[in-house]
């Protein structure tokens, strides 16, 4: 098992907590990873207003998004007794840097300006979303879940898009490989360890609460992907 994990940590790619939740949900991770935008992108049939709208909306969450990951972070240090949770969360603040300049050249490439852009309804809901789960009352567990299944779902919707079998436009390949590529692919993986491992020794009550935040998390995608239809 990778990193000397074992089934003790939660560690198990087919019987931790979050393998059961994506089996037990699995219709709900179906329609945010399987969203009529992103089936669009896959068949070559996406409508680029859409596209540009979704990549300026995208632009403000991440910049959210950083914040959160850094909250993250802060709890990993206080909170994991895994070391190394806190090193792969500082990689992946590290590539939310080069995420925020790559949405910058994007917008460029498309002629999209970001200066003036307001946060849609369903943009404000999910960052407000965010917001609740910073502060310090929320547990590390809760916070390592919802930062996993955040990630996860663009991960997954992705990567479907640069399938054998797609027909995703060539301009649009590199937005798909910024989150489809393998190797988010796998650190997606070892969030999804750290969050089983923090599952394995929860209470019950904080599993049930995350279990709840997994599902917001999802609702807030498909509400997030809604957002590009206009
Ligand atoms: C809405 C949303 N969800 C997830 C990601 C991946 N960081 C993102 N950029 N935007």
């Amino acid at each position: 098992m990778e990193g000397g994990e074992s089934k003790k940590d939660g560690g198990d790619e087919c019987g931790g907590t979050i393998e059961i939740w994506l089996r037990k949900h699995a219709l709900n991770f179906t329609r945010a990873t399987r969203h009529p935008f992103i089936l669009s992108i896959r068949d070559g049939s996406v409508d680029i207003a859409s596209f540009k709208r979704w990549l300026e909306q995208d632009y403000l969450f991440v910049r959210a998004f950083v914040a959160f990951a850094a909250s993250v972070l802060i709890k990993a240090c206080k909170e994991s007794e895994n070391g190394s949770d806190m090193e792969v969360l500082l990689q992946g603040i590290s590539a939310l840097s080069d995420e925020l300049a790559w949405f910058k050249s994007e917008a460029e490439k498309w002629g999209v300006s970001l200066s003036g852009v307001s946060p849609q309804p369903a943009n404000l809901s999910y960052c407000r979303f965010l917001d609740s789960l910073m502060s310090q009352e929320v547990e590390y567990t809760v916070a390592i879940t919802a930062f996993w299944a955040i990630e996860t779902v663009y991960q997954d919707s992705f990567a479907y898009c640069l399938e054998v079998e797609s027909k995703t436009p060539h301009e649009l390949k590199e937005t798909c490989k910024r989150w489809g590529n393998a190797a988010f692919g796998h650190y997606c993986r070892t969030l999804q360890k750290m969050a089983n491992r923090q599952l394995h020794k929860a209470p019950g009550d904080v599993i049930k609460k995350t279990e709840a935040t997994f599902l917001q998390v999802l609702d807030k995608e498909i509400d997030f992907w809604n957002m590009s239809h206009g």
